[in-house]
């Protein structure tokens, strides 16, 4: 046999080799993901327990014979102000509504006559609504994990011009608690990217002939997956991250479009219009695009509220967070705001701490049992606890750095901005 055929056979069998590989790890994981959720849903079990034994030992019940809470969550918090009448049925009158048997009645072909928003305002009581459903949805940390139960997380984006945006993206879902963040980017972005940081993981595939393939090969091992932060807009990016999108929807991977994967959503909405694992995070001039995009009319800017309920309605009931002075998370049906304080400074790579550390959150939220959450939408859930997250972090920093505050400075808070939001 000629040296060359000796070649191509060996090349081959490495082929085989390497494609068997990967199909037994990925059945490895499948079977190690399984476990790691009904390991989780016991933590929550023993948790809500213990809750309970705490509860009953801090307020002795005066009815001892009364049905035990079966949650940390106070019941009342269960119960929240239907806001705006006028917006949702005109015939619905305000009315204390019950949010899990509201989300379980409302349908996915819901009439805009027939949503009703629900308004949490991130004052005290959404502080109260929402942030203890967020940290049900926490992993405790003990030591009986590996590493990646808690999140492996997939950041595509990265280009000759923008290596922050992913580096924000990826650290940030490592510091709120993920085990391994990836950076799948251009050839020429990774060592720059590698430079800031021993801690990511960098793929330099992004703009490689076979790169949707490279990449396919880490789908299997990620938990959520955030596209967009510093991808630029050349169409073979572009290409690349649609086909990733695509493929990561097939597994049922969560997927945070932020950024550049914006203006990819703008130009074909439906690589991930009606996915209820997509959560979109634009800010006003990427909302702006994305609205003007499906709707085929300039926006009018005096119902934020309206308006993204609407957008996130054409896509198909897709959470959407638009950013600003108030956070606006919606997915069609329901209407959280965030307006956790923040500061006045608007330093780049904010945004890129939100979807990054949202990937995390997600993978959190989607992961856990649905009582964790109440009923609530996970993305919902993941999206609030992201949101104020990065507010909080601002807060702090812009405290210590004043209008020297940078995106860094942020990430540095993240420890004890979530230690304040979710573990006090
Ligand atoms: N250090 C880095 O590498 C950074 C890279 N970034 C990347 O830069 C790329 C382009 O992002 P851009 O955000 O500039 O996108 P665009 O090129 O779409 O620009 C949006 C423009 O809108 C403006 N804008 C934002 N909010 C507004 C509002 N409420 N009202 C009016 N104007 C508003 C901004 O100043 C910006 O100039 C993305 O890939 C992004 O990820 C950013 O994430 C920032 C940090
Ligand atoms: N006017 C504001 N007041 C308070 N917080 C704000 C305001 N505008 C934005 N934010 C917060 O800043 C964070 C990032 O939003 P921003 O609009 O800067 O995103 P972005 O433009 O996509 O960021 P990036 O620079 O990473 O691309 C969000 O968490 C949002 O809550």
């Amino acid at each position: 046999m000629s040296l060359e055929k000796l070649m191509e056979k060996f090349l081959e069998q490495s082929m085989e080799a390497e494609d068997n590989f990967y199909r037994l790890e990925e059945q490895r994981l499948q079977v190690e993901d399984k476990r790691r959720e009904e390991e989780h849903s016991r933590e929550l079990q023993m948790l809500q327990m213990l809750g309970q034994i705490f509860a009953s030992i801090r307020t002795p019940s005066p009815a001892p014979t009364a049905t035990p809470q079966p949650s940390f969550i106070p019941q009342t918090n269960l119960t929240v102000p239907l806001a705006r009448p006028s917006l949702g049925n005109r015939n619905h009158p305000p009315a204390l509504i019950d949010f899990a048997s509201h989300s379980q009645a409302a349908g996915p072909g819901l009439l805009m006559e027939e949503v009703i928003e629900r308004s949490f305002s991130l004052g005290t009581s959404g502080m109260d609504n929402v942030i203890p459903l967020v940290r049900n949805t926490i992993p405790p940390l003990t030591s009986k994990k590996h590493k990646g139960q808690d999140g492996r997380i997939g950041i595509i984006g990265g280009c000759q011009e923008y290596t922050g945006a992913p580096f924000f993206a990826a650290i940030s879902a490592l510091k709120v608690g993920a085990d391994l963040s990836h950076v799948f980017c251009t050839k020429d972005a990774a060592p720059v990217i590698k430079s800031y940081s021993p801690e990511l993981i960098v793929h330099p595939v992004l703009d490689s002939p076979n790169a949707v393939e490279e990449i396919e090969k880490w789908l299997p091992r990620l938990h959520s997956v955030v596209v967009g932060p510093g991808l630029g807009r050349e169409d073979m990016l572009l290409k690349n991250a649609k086909e990733i999108v695509e493929r990561s929807k097939l597994r049922g991977i969560p997927v945070i479009i932020d950024a550049d994967g914006l203006w990819l959503v703008a130009k074909e909405p439906s690589v991930i219009q009606g996915y209820q694992r997509g959560i979109l995070t634009p800010n006003f001039m990427e909302f702006t695009r994305l609205y003007e995009a499906m709707h085929h009319e300039p926006l009018d800017s005096s119902d934020h509220k309206r308006s993204a309920q609407q957008l996130s309605i054409a896509l198909g009931h897709l959470t959407l967070v638009l950013k600003g002075e108030e956070d606006i998370i919606t997915d069609g049906k329901n209407i959280l705001t965030c307006s956790q304080e923040g500061s006045g400074r608007r330093c780049g790579g904010q945004g890129d701490l939100l979807s990054g550390s949202l990937g995390a959150f997600a993978h959190w939220a989607f992961s856990s049992p649905s009582d964790a959450t109440k009923g609530m939408n996970p993305s919902l859930v993941a999206a609030f606890g992201a949101t104020s997250l990065t507010r909080q972090c601002n807060r702090q920093a812009f405290h210590k750095h004043g209008r020297s505050t940078t995106t860094s400075d942020m990430i540095q808070e993240i420890n004890s901005a979530f230690k304040k939001l979710f573990e006090s």
